[in-house]
């Protein structure tokens, strides 16, 4: 998986093509955080669902890619001040903070779009069928746009301090956290030209898996280690978010994390996934992590 993480890394760094005369500062805005670091874990979703159902790692790289690109503006615009203002992420001081809000705004802007130019060409140079690139850029679209994360980011902003349940709590979590999850292993599912129970059952998984994934990160953001997480904890507690453990106590929310693991797990293992070791242990590590 380190191996992955790796490779998506290093095509990160030469993702914009050397013509385009892109101004410095953009690019180099650009770069500041997509090369932060990061768990890489859409991209590690991507190829791990491809090869669960017999696709190959080339094919599923250039979507690897585009979803950390998503991911990573993503992070840029959630940090800004007018959201979450915070000061660190990977690791290092916010993109705004380095290079000026509007900067971090534009270097935002210029990872979402250029996602999708990736996602195309790639495609294209890889003989991934035009029908399967067409089903990556729609559910692409899909998951990160209004109905997907950015409508999910809008309701956690709305929300703040008037969530009254858990139910709420869900919807948050589904759309800001879920649905790019989701794209994930669906995306690798699409690369391998999987069918609609494959793809049914990848969704499920990508669905409880997401929705334990923000669970943690809520549960790491009371007790986790900054040195750890890259970013400073408690950030909930000074914008008075409500979250699981502020609803159910770290307890009942460890539990739920179990639970919602298992569920991912189970998800992938009724046979229509022939190859799912991967995605297994790729449930099994988010369960134990401390960042
Ligand atoms: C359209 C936009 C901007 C979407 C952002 C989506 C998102 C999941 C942000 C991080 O959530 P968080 O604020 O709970 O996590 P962290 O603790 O990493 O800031
Ligand atoms: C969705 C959430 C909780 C934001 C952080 O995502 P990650 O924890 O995957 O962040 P990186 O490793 O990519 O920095
Ligand atoms: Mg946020
Ligand atoms: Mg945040």
């Amino acid at each position: 998986m380190k191996e992955i993480a790796e490779a998506v890394s290093t095509r990160l760094s030469s993702s914009l093509p050397a013509v385009w005369n892109v101004p410095e500062t953009l690019s180099q805005a650009m770069d500041y955080s997509l090369m932060a670091g990061g768990k890489r874990l859409r991209p590690l979703l991507v190829v791990a669902a491809a090869e669960a159902l017999g696709g190959s790692r080339d094919a599923a790289m250039p979507v690897a890619c585009a979803v950390e690109m998503v991911h990573t503006y993503s992070l840029i615009h959630d940090d800004l001040p007018a959201l979450d203002n915070d000061d660190f992420r990977r690791g290092k001081p916010t993109n705004h903070k380095v290079f000026g809000e509007a900067m971090a705004i534009l270097a935002g802007d210029g990872l979402l779009t250029h996602a999708f130019y990736s996602v195309v060409q790639a495609s294209r140079q890889q003989g991934v069928s035009a029908e399967s690139a067409l089903a990556i850029v729609e559910e692409l679209s899909r998951f990160a746009g209004p109905g997907g994360m950015v409508g999910g980011q809008v309701a956690d902003m709305q929300g703040e301090q008037g969530v009254t349940d858990l139910d709420q709590l869900r919807y948050i979590h589904e759309h800001k956290t879920g649905d790019l999850i989701v794209f994930s292993v669906r995306a690798g599912g699409h690369i391998a030209s999987g069918n609609a129970e494959q793809l049914e059952a990848l969704e499920r998984y990508g669905r409880a898996l997401g929705h334990a994934f923000q669970i943690q990160d809520d549960i790491l953001d009371l007790i986790g280690d900054e040195s750890k997480l890259g970013k400073k904890t408690q950030s909930d507690v000074i914008q008075q978010k409500v979250t699981y453990p502020y609803f159910i106590g770290i307890e009942a929310s460890r539990a739920e994390v179990e639970r919602l693991t298992s569920e991912a797990k189970q998800a992938l293992q009724n046979g229509a996934i022939p190859n799912p070791q991967r995605l297994l242990e790729i449930a099994d590590l988010l369960l134990r992590r401390d960042h």
